[in-house]
């Protein structure tokens, strides 16, 4: 028991959070459980507004749950943390820095300065396949190369848990799909806990060891989808018939709840 308890990297128990809306109060989830372990990567699917992002601005440390229960490590979470990482759908990049320097950034701020930091930069900018444009402003990358910034600066800080809320929501479908490979060979070879949000089933499955598909609001965990596709996934992956299988159930599950949200 023990050693299965110390796999456990994040646990959320009965975690529940309340806005003050205009309206009065916004439920936005209700009882979300949820242990997820060390170098697991989970995916949550659901509809609009069931509270995605609110549970993971909970596990940035970037929101308080109303109650609830949530550590990091063991650590209830207070704050933001280094061994957690964020990136967003909006790139969230300093336009005043270069990439090489955005990549740095995070570095500097632990006190790795200098040739140090930059031969880490370095590291991931070229697993981003970005070492041409390391002197480049965000302003002259496109929205692909700003995402491919965002990781390889999220990766450089070396977080225990990347927290990933619809990080390809804005990029057409063959940067997204680049994309998707590029972070599942990372994962692969640097095996950190990642939890991934998106609103597309195909991305859910073709990077998720578990697909959390989450109920209409107030939000809460409708079902855990075990996806038993061996990696290395690629692009072929999507045409297996457990794919297509998985996809199914998985869609029409997150249908439901899409229904149940036009009520
Ligand atoms: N600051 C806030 N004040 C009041 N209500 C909020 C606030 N932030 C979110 N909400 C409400 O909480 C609910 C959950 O929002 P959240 O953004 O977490 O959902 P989501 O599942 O991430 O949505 P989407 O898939 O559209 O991004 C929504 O009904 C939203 O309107």
């Amino acid at each position: 028991m023990a050693g299965k308890e110390r796999d456990i990297k994040v646990h959320i128990e009965n975690v529940k959070k309340t806005y003050m809306g205009r309206t009065g109060e916004v439920v936005a989830l209700n009882g979300v459980n949820l242990d997820i372990k060390d170098n697991e990567f989970v995916t949550v699917v659901g509809p609009s507004g069931c509270g995605k992002s609110t549970l993971l601005n909970i596990l940035a440390g970037l929101l308080e749950p109303t109650s609830g229960v949530i550590t990091c490590n063991g650590k209830p979470i207070k704050g933001t943390g280094p061994e957690r990482g964020v990136v967003f759908q909006q790139y969230a990049l300093f336009p005043w820095l270069t990439v090489l320097k955005n990549v740095m950034f995070p570095l500097n701020m632990k006190g790795i300065k200098g040739e140090e930091a930059e031969k880490i930069a370095r590291k991931y900018i070229k697993m981003v396949d970005l070492e041409k444009f390391e002197n480049h402003y965000p302003k002259e990358l496109s929205g692909g190369m700003k995402q491919r910034v965002a990781i390889a600066r999220a990766y450089a800080a070396n977080p225990e848990v990347l927290l990933m809320d619809e990080p390809f929501g804005a990029l057409d479908a063959q940067t997204r799909t680049q994309l998707q490979q590029e972070l599942l060979d990372t994962w692969e070879k640097e095996q950190k806990t990642c939890f991934f949000i998106t609103h597309d089933v195909d991305e859910a499955l073709i990077l998720g060891q578990r697909v959390v598909i989450m109920s209409a609001r107030p939000g809460r965990i409708k079902n855990i989808v075990d996806v038993d596709i061996p990696y290395p996934r690629n692009q072929e992956t999507k045409m297996s018939p457990r794919f297509l299988e998985l996809k199914n159930l998985i869609w029409s599950q997150v249908y439901q709840e899409y229904l149940e949200v036009r009520k």
